[in-house]
């Protein structure tokens, strides 16, 4: 019964707010009922959890009431489910449940006091003996990564060298914040696609090391982990020029500590690093397969954690789905909060375009950014890359930008990705996806295992190919037109109805355009 009061709930919100906060707060939300009968909302994060608490719940206490006839309204309860990256993620661990009767959820845990402004920075003055590695100080060959491109370090110094700022830490180490000014929250565009993860940086820098420690972004290439991370360090430096705030890539981490052992300096890092007051590590995936990292790590992790000093960490994928990392290390990262941030949509392709040129001093017609945003779909760095090619040669030329001109601009870009995204590829790629045949795909069968495929791969070369229907569904073993549009019409109503094909397309999506 409490599902129906649900659903009729649901309705009424959906009238009562925006579509873009309808979309972010209250559709994430699963509801199941008890056996007792009670209404369980899931949410995917404590975050969603948080604010839902905080803005919706007592509307939504009302409405059950309305809709029950009983007042107080039958019991609500909010806790957390996290969902898996992709379809084949483990199953979630047991959500920790949080009563609703309790006071809002407030937005600081664990506070430990730290607040932009107030932080100056100090060396710490502990002994670190009890720091100290549990293994014998040696490397695995897995450690050692030292890209080519990371400068060779000085004699007796650790690396990092930082463009704003240097914080000198006794034993030679000499490290800064390492921030890139111009990734700000200013200049970042918010859509669908990064709205939660947008939300939880700024909560993270309006109250670091508070309930969302470490704040874990995750998601494919070019969608804008690292700007978010850095618009965090930013605006914490901004509040507190003094707050030691340290961004690197892991990869750096693990230079650093390699750097360190050989040096004899492994206590001056453990020092160095348990002494910040925020440590932002970008593409943490690089820590895969390197144990004697991972544990230094891990040490570290715990360390800054019970000292309240924020993490935030970035990867391409789901904590659970990193192979090589031990598995307490990604138990912790869920501790605080995960976001994802997904391909941006169209409407936000055409923002970032169009302020990514206004940013160049360009002028760029919504027509044209319309356009490349229709042709690049992949990632923001892709779309930026697409801008900058037709910024220069419009320079170049003298001519103004135009559709036809930014076609005409990135002519070779685009025959090279029709190449790649064809419907024959498509086909590949989605039989082995659902591990069915690509003469299933082609054939007359009509049971579901090979029908929803077929309709996901027909849907797919629409919205990525420049085909038109009569040839998609010729391509598909002959069918007509109306079979095509019929299965672009039923995936995209359950896009919004069902979360495993929601999943699948995604991730579809992820592999044919990266
Ligand atoms: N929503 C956005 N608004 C404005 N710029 C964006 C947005 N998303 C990404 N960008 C820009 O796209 C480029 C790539 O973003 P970024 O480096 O943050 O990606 P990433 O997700 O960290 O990728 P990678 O995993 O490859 O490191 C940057 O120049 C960034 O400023």
């Amino acid at each position: 019964m409490s599902l129906e009061f649900w659903e009729r709930c649901l309705g009424k919100l959906q009238d009562e707010v925006s579509a873009s906060q309808f979309n972010t707060w209250i559709r994430p939300l699963q509801a199941e009922e008890s056996v007792s009968g009670e209404l369980c909302l899931f949410a995917p994060n404590r975050f969603v959890l948080d604010w839902v608490n905080n803005k919706y719940q007592a509307r939504i206490k009302e409405l059950l009431a309305e809709f029950s006839g009983e007042n107080p309204a039958p019991n609500l309860m909010l806790a957390v489910k996290q969902p898996g990256f992709a379809a084949t993620s483990a199953p979630p661990p047991p959500p920790p449940v949080v009563e609703t009767k309790a006071p809002p959820v407030a937005t600081v845990e664990n506070d430990s006091g730290y607040r932009p402004g107030q932080v100056t920075y100090e060396p710490v003055e502990e002994p670190i003996s009890g720091l100290e590695f549990e293994a014998p100080l040696t490397l695995s060959d897995s450690d050692v990564l030292l890209n080519g491109d990371l400068e060779p370090y000085e004699q007796g110094q650790l690396p990092l060298t930082p463009p704003n700022r240097k914080v000198e830490v006794e034993g030679g180490i000499n490290h800064g914040a390492n921030l890139n000014n111009s990734f700000t929250f200013d200049n970042f565009v918010e859509g669908k696609s990064n709205q939660l993860a947008h939300a939880a940086a700024l909560q993270v820098a309006e109250n670091p090391g508070g309930a969302y420690n470490p704040l874990f972004i995750y998601g494919g290439v070019g969608l804008g982990k690292t700007h978010l991370m850095q618009a965090v360090g930013t605006e914490l430096m901004r509040h507190n020029p003094n707050a030691k705030v340290v961004y690197l890539h892991s990869e750096r981490f693990v230079a650093d500590m390699v750097k360190a052992l050989q040096l004899n300096a492994i206590n001056d890092f453990k020092r160095y690093y348990r002494s910040v007051d925020a440590l932002l590590i970008d593409d943490i995936q690089f820590f895969a397969g390197k144990d004697r990292t991972q544990e230094e790590f891990f040490h570290t992790f715990n360390a800054l954690l019970e000292g309240g000093q924020q993490m935030i960490l970035t990867c391409d994928r789901y904590p659970k789905e990193i192979q090589g990392l031990e598995d307490r290390l990604k138990s912790r990262f869920g501790w605080g909060l995960t976001v994802a941030v997904e391909p941006p949509e169209l409407e936000t392709r055409v923002a970032i375009l169009m302020r990514k040129a206004e940013e160049s001093g360009v002028k760029l017609s919504y027509d044209s950014a319309f356009f490349i945003a229709q042709k690049i779909r992949s990632n923001v760095r892709e779309l930026e890359g697409a801008l900058k090619r037709v910024i220069a040669n419009s320079h170049f030329t003298g001519r103004a930008i135009t559709p036809d001109f930014v076609r005409e601009s990135l002519k070779d870009l685009l025959a090279l990705q029709d190449k790649l995204v064809n419907i024959d590829n498509i086909q590949r790629i989605v039989a082995e996806y659902y591990k069915i045949k690509i003469s299933d795909l082609l054939s007359k069968r009509r049971s579901r295992s090979v029908a929803r495929p077929r309709q996901v791969a027909m849907s797919l070369a629409k919205e990525l190919t420049n085909h038109s229907l009569p040839e998609i569904g010729d391509a598909f073993g002959g069918r007509d037109h109306t079979t095509a549009l019929h299965a672009i019409r039923k995936i995209k109503e359950l896009q919004d109805t069902d979360s495993d094909i929601r999943e699948d397309y995604k991730q579809l999506m992820r592999i044919l355009t990266t």
